[in-house]
């Protein structure tokens, strides 16, 4: 990377604002996923244990620049507090008098989380103002929030502007990671795509039919290719604005010689419960009109698999079906099972394949699971991320 990180500065006896995504899902107050503040440790613990006063500023939700009490960081900077073994300080505020009396009261080493920084509306608009106020609480900056890297905001770009400004360890990993992948891959290289965002995610196709070997397509997205070809999909999620771009991806596959795979069998469902009746049938069988895909079939998760196990780097973003739902994951879990075990480099990046590899008990096998989803998505367009290209260069 091209950008200075933590290890670049000297950070002994400063006041360092860290931009971390403490954007964890909450259930009645209670964090369910930590993922994200387990991910931070290393950079947090690099400028403690060198002596730095460390202010952690996150989003978390969206408060649409209103102080919402259940979007508050306490639970996060409690978290924080067991992970790292010792107290953790909390100011009510991000900003201000308040917040400066208790840095003022840090010692070196200390960590003092602020409180949710999308609370004032500046944050999201990049306020220049709202960007000087954070500076002027510290001497360095440091990003270490990747999954908030595709957002220029206060706390993420325009802060960028008035500090010294560097990445933290996970954002430099990140970046590494993604980056090797993209620059310069191990081959074959296989990209997976699925979930249900077919807008979001067909950008995303373009870039990896230049760059990947294999492209595997799954889950929802899938039904606006069939439907292109010509084959009823009943009621499967659909995006008819995207017909041609669909048809043009596989003629583009087609020129660049690549093997763009779409299922050719899949599972349908005549209702989106458990208790739903479900079919296995091919694609050119057509779905009913009352039925929907929503997972791939028995035939796509072998040759999915088989690609993957000879592959040597996959990218997997989205998963092969409603995998929340017992009988419409399998799809999902056959294509984990298959990354897990193949001998290659396995990335993965999305929230929800993330939480489905948790589930499916696979998470520790996968070599980098990215903590953005939208940001590692942005990053496979090509898209300059705003919070990296705002700090300084080595
Ligand atoms: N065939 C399908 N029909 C409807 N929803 C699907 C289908 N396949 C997968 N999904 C849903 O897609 C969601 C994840 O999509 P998305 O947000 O795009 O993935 P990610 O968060 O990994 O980027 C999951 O909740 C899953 O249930
Ligand atoms: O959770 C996040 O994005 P992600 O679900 O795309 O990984 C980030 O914290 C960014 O949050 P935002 O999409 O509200 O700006």
């Amino acid at each position: 990377m091209n950008k200075k990180s933590v290890r670049d500065v000297e950070v002994s006896g400063k006041v360092v604002f860290v931009r971390v995504d403490f954007n964890v899902p909450l259930e009645d107050g209670k964090i369910t996923d930590d993922t994200r503040i387990r991910a931070t440790i290393p950079t947090i613990e690099y400028l403690t244990e060198r002596g730095a006063k460390v202010l952690l500023a996150s989003h978390l939700g969206r408060p649409k620049g209103e102080v919402v009490d259940s979007m508050r960081l306490t639970p996060a900077a409690e978290r924080l507090s067991e992970l790292l073994g010792k107290p953790v300080a909390k100011a009510d505020e991000s900003i201000g008098d308040a917040v400066k009396a208790k840095i003022a009261e840090l010692k070196d080493g200390d960590v003092l989380v602020l409180e949710n920084v999308r609370f004032h509306k500046g944050e999201e608009k990049n306020d220049p103002e709202l960007a000087k106020e954070f500076a002027s609480l510290a001497d360095l900056f440091v990003n270490d929030a990747f999954g908030a890297a595709h957002r220029a905001h206060a706390s993420t770009e325009g802060i960028a502007h008035h500090l010294p400004a560097v990445s933290g360890l996970l954002m430099e990993k990140e970046l590494d990671v993604l980056g090797k992948a993209l620059s310069n891959p191990e081959r074959p290289f296989t990209a997976i795509v699925g979930g249900s965002k077919v807008k979001d995610k067909i950008d995303v196709i373009d870039n990896l039919l230049n760059i990947a070997d294999n492209v595997l397509i799954g889950g929802g997205l899938a039904y606006t290719f069939f439907k292109a070809q010509g084959y009823e999909i009943g009621q499967s999620l659909l995006d008819e604005s995207k017909f041609d771009v669909a048809l043009g991806f596989i003629e583009k596959a087609k020129k660049l010689g690549k093997n763009f795979m779409l299922p050719v069998d899949i599972v349908i469902s005549d209702d989106f419960s458990a208790s739903a009746n479900t079919k296995i049938i091919n694609v050119e069988d057509g779905i009913p009109s009352d039925w929907e895909g929503i997972d791939i079939g028995p035939k796509t998760r072998e040759l999915y698999a088989d690609v993957i196990s000879k592959s040597k780097l996959v990218v997997w973003n989205g998963p092969m079906g409603v995998f929340e739902i017992e009988p419409f994951s399998h799809g999902t879990r056959a294509v984990g099972e298959a990354c897990a075990n193949t001998a290659g480099y396995t990335v993965i990046g999305g929230g929800d394949s993330a939480a489905a590899t948790e589930k499916f008990g696979l998470a520790d096998k996968m070599d980098h699971i990215s903590t953005g989803g939208g940001a590692s998505l942005e990053f496979m367009e090509g898209k300059a991320l705003p919070g990296v290209v705002a700090l300084n260069d080595k």
